[in-house]
């Protein structure tokens, strides 16, 4: 794997993600900060969301102001026309194993570990904590590797005790015993229930593919000479001593979106870090905002995967216009499951919306969440989404859909009690109840620990910070492996 003249080159690192938004999103960060301390970077994306990006969120021009950066791409093996969202999101998992793993080793091995004239062979694979065999081929080159996790870390450890939740009989989940408290979690014994489990645990069958892979999965990272955490000490901190039990080399980082903002103000003057969205913004809404009172809009979204049925549409959007308050709401074209464009919507809803409401199809969400106008989030508790309310100091409430949303749901909840936890109802009284106790009745209260929590994860990225001093150790971590 020599490389002729590498000497004085700096370290090459190749950043994996898997190619969905929520993943990509913050690796691209990570991949900005690396690129911020001169290491050159390869990110390898999907054919199907580098057009993604390349159509919707300028990474081209943006990305040129690192030379030291670059894309390659790959198939993620799924069809052009593949849904990538709802029940089908996960197929991308076992078509990566299968198609991707492949084509990843071929790539790597016929161009010499994507050396050029100017760049070293891979000194350093970092790759997302579901790409067993990227992790496979670094180990079988002798490349060091290191794991990206994009969810939780609370998400990543409780997949961790996967083993020990199955051999407590906790899972399969079949619907019964929800709320019994799991005591196989080390750290969450007093407020982790079944129902709060990552919902690869509801399956009926221990032998169901998507829970195996995430199990021997979690299982396999300490084999890997370190792990990265988009999370920071002061929010996960216990959960964080656990898990550098089993993978001492851990680096917290977090907020990344706010972390790369803050080093961008630092290093150039400017925090114009723009967003990675797959989808177009329609910077709209920003003037609807605008024109509305500090804290009265509620915000809701439910990221990039979630879908829908007709029936949970209507009670989110009765319960909405119940609570009488005001609402930006986030629409993606495809998160209504057997839309065709038709259906009837009742009058009093379509009224209630042109007097209070605002919708988009993909909102700029980052900005969305700082504007003094939003004063609360309805949120599917997707891991981004969670972090930029928590810096943002916007309380949630959470409907959780798929993987650490019913996890990141509890935790908001119950451990840092920002926010009211609605899974596993879907129910107009509810909502409008929930949105009512969130910007009315128990406003301060959430608010107060929210700009508490706030403050911390701010400081976690600045100068003197756990996550920017971990950033700091990271860097000098990739460049000594080149010595
Ligand atoms: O109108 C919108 C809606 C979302 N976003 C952005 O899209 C991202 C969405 O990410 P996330 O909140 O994490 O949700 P998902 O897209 O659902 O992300 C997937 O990946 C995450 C990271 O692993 C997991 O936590 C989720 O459960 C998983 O579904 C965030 O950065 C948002 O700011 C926008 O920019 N505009
Ligand atoms: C859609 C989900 C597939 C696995 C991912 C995950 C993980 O633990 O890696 C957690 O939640 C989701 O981001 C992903």
């Amino acid at each position: 794997m020599g490389h002729q003249g590498a000497e004085g080159l700096p370290p090459h690192v190749l950043l994996f993600p898997l190619p969905i938004q929520g993943h990509v999103n913050s690796m691209l960060k990570l991949a900005e900060l690396l690129c911020l301390a001169d290491i050159h970077v390869t990110m390898l994306v999907s054919d199907y969301s580098h057009g993604r990006l390349l159509k919707h969120a300028n990474i081209q021009s943006r990305l040129a102001r690192y030379p030291g950066f670059c894309f390659r791409t790959i198939s993620d093996g799924l069809p052009e026309d593949h849904p990538r969202a709802g029940d089908r999101a996960m197929e991308v998992i076992p078509s990566m194993k299968t198609v991707t793993g492949p084509l990843f080793k071929a790539m790597m091995i016929s161009n010499n570990c994507l050396a050029s004239e100017n760049r070293r062979p891979v000194t350093c694979i970092v790759a997302d904590g579901v790409l067993g065999f990227a992790g496979d081929f670094a180990l079988e080159k002798g490349i060091p590797l290191i794991y990206f996790h994009s969810a939780s870390s609370c998400c990543f450890w409780s997949c961790f005790c996967l083993h020990e939740l199955i051999e407590a009989g906790d899972i399969p989940l079949k619907g019964n015993g929800m709320d019994m408290l799991v005591s196989s979690v080390p750290g969450m014994e007093d407020f982790l229930r079944r129902r709060d489990l990552p919902g690869f645990c509801r399956v009926n069958d221990v032998a169901d593919p998507y829970l195996q892979i995430i199990k021997v999965g979690c299982k396999q990272t300490p084999r890997a000479q370190g792990v990265i955490e988009n999370t920071f000490d002061d929010l996960e901190g216990p959960i964080l001593s656990q898990i550098r039990n089993q993978c001492p080399n851990l680096y917290s980082v977090g907020p990344l979106h706010a972390h790369l903002k803050a080093r961008l103000a630092e290093k150039m003057k400017s925090s114009t870090a723009s967003s990675n969205s797959f989808w177009e913004e329609d910077r709209s809404c920003m003037t609807w905002l605008d024109s509305q009172p500090s804290k009265s809009v509620i915000y809701v979204s439910f990221g990039s995967i979630t879908v829908l049925t007709r029936d949970q549409l209507l009670e989110f959007w009765f319960g909405l216009i119940n609570s009488g308050r005001r609402f930006l709401w986030v629409m993606r074209p495809d998160s209504i499951a057997g839309d065709n464009g038709d259906s009837q919507i009742p009058t009093e809803l379509l009224n209630g919306t042109k007097e209070r409401g605002y919708m988009v199809s993909w909102a700029p969400q980052e900005d969305v969440l700082t504007h003094p106008a939003i004063g609360g989030f309805l949120t599917h508790s997707g891991w981004n989404s969670t972090l930029e309310s928590i810096i943002a100091g916007v309380p949630m409430i959470c409907w959780p859909y798929i993987a650490d949303q019913f996890i990141n749901s509890r935790f908001v909840s119950e451990v840092w009690k920002i926010g009211l936890d609605m899974k596993d109802t879907c129910d107009r009284l509810i909502v409008e109840t929930m949105i009512r106790d969130l910007m009315e009745a128990r406003k301060d209260e959430f608010q107060q620990r929210a700009n508490q929590m706030a403050k911390l994860a701010k400081q976690a990225v600045h100068e003197g910070g756990s996550s920017y001093s971990n950033v700091d150790r990271l860097i000098d971590y990739i460049k000594s492996m080149i010595i």
